[in-house]
């Protein structure tokens, strides 16, 4: 490899594109990039102008700080898409399994001595990641055919002093971790959770619904150093302060090996959850009261089966898949929608003016979730009269809300959405301006989205969220003319070969890499 990229101007001026594109996207200076490269501002401006040749080493060091990867050498994937907007949609798409339930399984492995099959597992990067932790303690996986059916395989006892901090860092899932170890490690130490770009997602919650289970934590150095005291068993019903996803999930991990009956009040009783418990059942742990905010947990101190589990498909998912159909104003059949998981919406969605149907519930392969299939119609859609605001399940989902600013943008009308959840995700969705919505940011959790749009084609850097990414890509669809959109890594964390499933629908999407 020559030591030097002294490539054409144009090149340089490319990089210097995407490398001035990702730092805007971390909120930073080219002064705030200098200090952190141990380099001057005007080298920052001349890399971002094309004037200066770049060492490999260099361009390493710039994705590193700004935990972007700026040209893609030596691995496959799609970097980038280039979209040709303006096409209709017509057929059919399966929904996937979540990545939410897929996360959570992964994790929840670790309480099992024996193998563990999830069936269908979600392939897509938060996947990967969460795969290579489990790898580098000592876990084996095999991915068995094309249908994604993974093997899990753990070793005698984890091996934590090797754990991957690089991988860790990259996912908030790893937090998940926390309950899991506990039952066999006295002290451990895990990196600070990542993902995305949020604001700042508290921990707290997970500290307070575990300390009763005898955990104390310090966080010091960017790891969460954890100290267990194995006598401590909560003594009364653990409440927890959030109602949220995966603090339920690591105090279910908690008292699922406890030689003990636990209560858990003020659980979440969301899609990833019941999963949770419909896989901890099948380990033998009885769990009363699965899909309400109180779970009784009668614990089993050795889980030691060959499990074999396929979670259940991922209404999030389903909700793009929705969404992508009113935005190209498009026939389409989206089947096997979480129907549970999924009413709200669909319920403000007919308000709105959805032209839909559904057919008759049938299970998922858990046997427990119910699925439908629904065929989505063009529609006149109006703005709803009241503002569109998530709660926790059962509610319009968190996740979802992303997709209304979507679809309210092509309704006729002004809408009024509160993410009253994240503290920056409402803020990405003002990305969708740059394609020609009107949407207004009161306030950090409040957006005025005024229709229907004229949509137009433009190159967007993805924004550092999962969902806005989405939304972004979907207005792409609708908008006539070419969009790239830039930096798909954080749509591949969330969705298993989006673009090509939206092909095969009849989008038109290319991916393609810079260098
Ligand atoms: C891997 C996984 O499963 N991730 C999901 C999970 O993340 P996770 O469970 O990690 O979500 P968080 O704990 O970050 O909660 C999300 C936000 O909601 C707030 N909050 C939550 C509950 C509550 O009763 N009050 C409250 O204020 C939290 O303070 C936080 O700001 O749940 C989120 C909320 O459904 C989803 O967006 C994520 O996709
Ligand atoms: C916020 C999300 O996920 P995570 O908890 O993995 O960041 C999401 O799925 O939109």
């Amino acid at each position: 490899m020559p030591e030097s990229l002294t490539r054409s101007g144009d090149t340089l001026r490319r990089i210097g594109t995407l490398i001035r594109d990702a730092r805007r996207h971390r909120g930073w200076s080219q002064a705030r990039l200098a200090e952190a490269l141990g380099t001057s501002q005007s080298a920052i401006n001349r890399i971002e102008q094309g004037n200066q040749n770049l060492s490999l080493d260099t361009l390493g060091r710039i994705s590193e700080v700004l935990d972007s990867e700026i040209v893609s050498l030596g691995h496959s994937g799609p970097m980038h898409l280039r979209i040709e907007g303006g096409r209709k949609l017509s057929g059919s798409i399966n929904v996937k399994t979540s990545k939410n339930a897929g996360v959570a399984l992964l994790c929840a492995s670790l309480l099992n001595r024996g193998r563990t099959t999830l069936r269908k597992v979600a392939r897509i990067e938060e996947v990967n990641r969460i795969l290579e932790v489990l790898g580098s303690i000592g876990v084996k996986h095999r991915w068995l055919n094309d249908d994604n059916d993974l093997e899990i395989t753990p070793p005698a006892r984890f091996d934590l002093d090797s754990l991957d901090v690089a991988a860790a860092r990259r996912t908030r899932s790893i937090i998940m971790f926390l309950a899991p170890l506990m039952h066999d490690h006295g002290m451990f130490s895990l990196p600070y959770a990542g993902g995305c770009d949020l604001g700042t997602r508290t921990v707290e919650p997970h500290l307070i619904a575990l300390r009763p289970f005898g955990l104390e934590v310090k966080a010091t150095g960017g790891f969460y150093h954890a100290d267990v005291d194995p006598s401590v068993h909560p003594s009364r019903p653990v409440v927890l302060t959030e109602r949220g996803d995966t603090v339920t999930e690591n105090a279910l991990m908690a008292a699922a090996r406890r030689d003990a009956v636990t209560v858990i009040r003020n659980a979440s009783p969301n899609y990833m959850v019941q999963d949770l418990c419909f896989f901890l059942t099948d380990l033998g742990v009885r769990i009363d009261g699965i899909g309400t905010t109180t779970l009784t947990v009668h614990g089993k101190p050795i889980i030691d089966s060959d499990v074999d589990y396929a979670p259940s498909e991922d209404p999030i998912e389903a909700m793009s898949l929705i969404a992508a159909a009113v935005v190209t104003e498009s026939e389409i059949t989206v089947r096997r929608v979480p129907i549970e998981f999924m009413e709200i919406e669909l319920a403000l969605l007919t308000e709105m003016g959805l032209d839909y149907d559904q057919t008759d519930e049938y299970f998922a392969a858990n046997g427990r979730t119910r699925l439908v299939d629904v065929t989505v119609r063009p529609s006149h859609l109006r703005a709803p009269i009241d503002k569109i605001h998530p709660m926790p399940f059962p509610g319009l989902n968190i996740d979802n809300l992303p997709f209304f600013a979507l679809i309210a943008a092509v309704a006729d009308g002004s809408t009024l959405l509160h993410d009253w959840v994240y503290e920056n995700r409402a803020l990405h969705l003002t990305e969708l301006t740059k394609l020609g919505a009107r949407v207004t940011l009161m306030d950090p959790h409040r957006l005025h989205i005024t229709g229907p749009t004229h949509w137009s084609g433009a190159e967007v850097v993805c924004p550092p969220a999962l969902r806005p990414a989405v939304v972004v890509l979907l207005a792409m669809l609708a908008a006539k003319g070419t969009s790239v959109l830039r930096h798909v890594y954080v749509i591949n964390r969330g969705y298993e070969q989006l673009a090509e499933r939206l092909t095969e629908l009849g989008a038109s999407i290319e991916t393609f890499r810079d260098i």
